[in-house]
């Protein structure tokens, strides 16, 4: 099982935003989150990226604690696609820095030249992030979030800033990757096909 959690809730002093949440996703499974603006979606994805900690209960990626550093190393993650780049640094360099945490020298900048060419950020490569357009920044943060094959892909909403063909190099990049799984928040009621199964917020469970 790669995601799994057990009884979980968050609350943001005393409004729960979740409570009594149990989850199961195996391998290779696509879970949408879906429900209105403010509902919980991010608050849930950043509980399982470790940037954020339960209430109550617990989950575990691949058997490790989420944000352990080990769920870490297996969680490939893309909270604001736009954001969390240096902008003074190149897609590239961001890239290759964020590869280096993962992978020796060589495998790193094999990685990234493999995601620049299937995201196709090479001819936007070299420009620093800050002058960058938001969809080409999002472009850069999903290949980030790909470095090192992790087996659990976080994805909030992915395609906000992504025109239709990234949004399709997005998908196909999903598709070659069968055995990630993939928790991801969207409104498009197209990316609902592309899951295998739906969560809707709110989440309350039986008490
Ligand atoms: N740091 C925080 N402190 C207090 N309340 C917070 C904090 N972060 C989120 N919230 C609240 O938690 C609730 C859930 O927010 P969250 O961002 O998870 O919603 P969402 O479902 O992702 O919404 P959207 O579809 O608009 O992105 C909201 O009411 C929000 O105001």
């Amino acid at each position: 099982m790669t995601l799994r959690v057990r009884d979980a809730a968050r609350r943001f002093g005393s409004r729960p935003v979740f409570d009594g949440l149990d989850l199961d996703v195996p391998a290779g499974t696509r879970l949408l989150l879906d429900g209105r603006n403010g509902a919980g979606k991010t608050t849930l994805l950043r509980c399982l990226a470790g940037t954020l900690t339960f209430t109550a209960g617990e989950a575990s990626v691949a058997g490790h604690p989420a944000g352990s550093a080990q769920a870490r190393r297996l969680t490939g993650v893309c909270l604001t696609p736009e954001q969390g780049l240096y902008g003074r640094l190149s897609g590239h360099d961001n890239l290759l820095l964020a590869a280096r945490l993962r992978l020796a020298g060589p495998a790193a900048r094999t990685a990234v030249a493999r995601l620049e060419t299937e995201l196709e950020i090479e001819p936007f490569a070299r420009v620093p992030t800050e002058r960058c357009s938001a969809g080409m920044r999002a472009r850069v943060t999903i290949a980030r979030a790909l470095l090192g094959d992790p087996a659990l892909l976080l994805l909030d909403e992915p395609g906000r800033s992504l025109d239709v063909h990234a949004r399709a190099l997005l998908w196909a990049a999903l598709d070659r990757r069968r055995d990630l799984t993939c928790v991801l928040v969207s409104h498009h009621p197209e990316d609902r096909d592309r899951c295998d199964r739906a969560l809707s917020f709110p989440v309350h469970g039986e008490r």
